[in-house]
């Protein structure tokens, strides 16, 4: 086994490249359980986008010109380098940021979650740690994903920092999921406690967060593109890691340094929406009512560059390529899965059954009514970027193993008092469906996990299931539905089998939504 993983670890460095099915190298990596080179993707998906590789990939300086290059763009630097974020994954982004720009960075402000320092420090994660002496002053606020007194402390400094700067500095801004409860700066007379109490009533009512961080940006003197005018006339760029399908700028964080596009009336529609418009407070009305009749109207933002440096797309893709290295045969699904887990579960065991049978049947092809129901269910979940008749052709002439790779945020609705976590019901509800069909001479094995280690309220990052769940579990005294029934997936997980099916890679530091890996093996 360790002569295996030393072979996966070396190909996560060589230039990638497929493999053969059949040759040597390939068939000694096959050789390891399923179940481990699962985990084994799934943490190259979180390495891909991890603060350090990310900011590598996205920033570019020479020493001795002192010429900062993000993308085509590049910025002359002579120690006139300012920095601010806000975000989950921000310390870390920070103090990768802080070591490439060495003594161009002047200052920094950002805001990051309570007690994240700590968190990275008993998981001896170093690297996500800035050094003693760093030029960057750290705010942790935000608790349980709310805007709060210490992150209003922070969006101020954050503020103060950027309206001080000249034409000569470059405000680099470091943007991570989180941002916008991280970043609160409410434009009077909105106080922090009505914005917390709208955030929460829309959150709560079901709001998207497009609906949510439209609202939230009408009454931010930062979000929107405040910030990038606090800011102005310095230089902007913002290095952005998205935790939103689609990876929308504008959305991510608020969108500090993107300008609005939105109007009194699209927010006036998502109050409506809610029931929320009757019972506003005057406050937020006043504040509405100014932006109205706004002469100068919404921000500009030609002085900025926005990069998006990490997604789930970016993650993805890097597994693949580690799939395909390892010789299975590997299709990105979809970057954009989301909707109800119940359905997002059917729709993978089915996709299983359907695949599975073109895999081990050749010809054969599933039921043209398992095939009608796949892409009906497909319809349902409406997945933009779907690539489902694309992943079913590949299986046409495919002999080996094939992993199919998906990433987005299905939803919960909770209904019981359970302890779990979204990956880990859509993992134990796939493998609930799973063990309902026959799925012929395969092995199957369906992974789901949070990227940034967490899911949910509980200190697994996601788990894995093989369609022996139900009949394993009920060997062992346990009812899969339940458990299912009380939203109670994690108390399963550590239960089942003592635990060995639920991933564990502790706070990781990023985070571009969950990542779904369904292995299909012909025995
Ligand atoms: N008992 C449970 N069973 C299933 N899902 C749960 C349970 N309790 C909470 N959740 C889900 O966990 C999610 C909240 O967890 P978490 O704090 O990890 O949020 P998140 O959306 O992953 O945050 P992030 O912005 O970091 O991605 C919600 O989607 C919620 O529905
Ligand atoms: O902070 C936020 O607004 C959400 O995490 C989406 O980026």
């Amino acid at each position: 086994m360790a002569a295996a993983l030393q072979v996966l670890r070396h190909l996560a460095r060589a230039p990638l490249r497929p493999l053969l099915w059949g040759c040597p190298l390939a068939r000694l990596a096959s050789s390891m359980a399923l179940a481990e080179q699962a985990q084994q993707l799934f943490e190259s998906t979180v390495g891909a986008v991890l603060p350090g590789p990310m900011l590598q990939r996205a920033l570019s300086l020479d020493p001795d010109s002192g010429q900062l290059k993000v993308r085509d763009r590049s910025f002359q630097l002579q120690q006139n380098v300012y920095l601010v974020g806000f975000g989950k994954a921000v310390l870390g982004m920070a103090t990768a940021a802080e070591e490439l720009l060495g003594q161009h960075l002047v200052q920094g402000v950002i805001s990051v979650p309570k007690g994240i320092r700590a968190a990275m420090e008993s998981a001896g994660k170093q690297e996500m740690l800035l050094k003693p002496h760093s030029r960057v002053q750290v705010f942790e606020g935000a608790e349980n994903n709310l805007p709060d007194r210490d992150a209003l402390r922070a969006a101020l400094a954050i503020r103060q920092l950027a309206e001080g700067l000249t034409a000569d500095d470059l405000l680099l801004v470091l943007i991570s999921g989180g941002g916008s409860a991280l970043l609160p700066a409410p434009i009077p007379p909105v106080t922090l406690e009505e914005k917390q109490t709208l955030t929460k009533l829309l959150a709560a009512r079901g709001a998207t967060i497009q609906e949510l961080n439209t609202i939230r940006k009408a009454l931010s003197q930062l979000k929107g593109g405040g910030l990038a005018q606090a800011a102005y006339p310095a230089q902007v760029v913002s290095l952005i890691l998205s935790d939103v399908v689609g990876d929308p700028v504008e959305v991510i964080a608020s969108g500090p340094t993107v300008a609005s596009i939105h109007s009194v009336q699209d927010c006036l529609h998502i109050l409506n929406r809610y029931g929320l418009r009757a019972a506003l407070p005057r406050s937020v009305k006043t504040v509405l009512a100014r932006a109205d009749s706004d002469p100068h109207g919404p921000h500009t933002c030609g002085h900025v560059l926005n990069v998006i440096i990490g997604s789930n797309a970016l993650a993805l893709a890097e597994a693949q390529k580690q799939a395909e290295a390892l010789g299975y045969r590997a299709v990105v699904l979809s970057t954009a899965m989301q909707g109800d887990v119940k359905s997002v579960a059917q729709f993978y065991a089915l996709l299983a059954r359907v695949a599975g049978t073109r895999l081990t049947m050749p010809g054969a092809g599933a039921s043209v009514e398992e095939d009608e129901q796949l892409y009906e269910l497909a319809a349902e979940l409406q997945l933009p970027d779907l690539q489902l008749k694309e992943a079913l052709e590949a299986m046409v002439g495919t002999r080996g193993p094939v992993c199919l790779l998906a990433g987005g945020e299905p939803t919960v609705q909770l209904q019981g008092s359970g302890k779990g976590g979204r990956n880990q019901e859509l993992a134990l509800r796939v493998g609930a469906e799973l063990g309902r069909w026959p799925l012929g001479p395969i092995d199957v094995l369906f992974l789901s996990g949070g990227t940034d280690g967490q899911d949910g309220p509980t200190e697994a990052a996601g788990a894995w299931v093989r369609p022996e769940l139900t009949s394993q579990a009920a060997a062992q005294g346990l009812d899969v539905a339940a458990f299912l029934a009380h939203n109670d997936s994690h108390t399963f997980f550590c239960r089942f089998q003592g635990g060995a099916h639920l991933l564990h890679t502790g706070l990781t530091g990023t985070n571009v939504m969950d990542a779904h890996l369904l292995f299909l093996q012909p025995r």
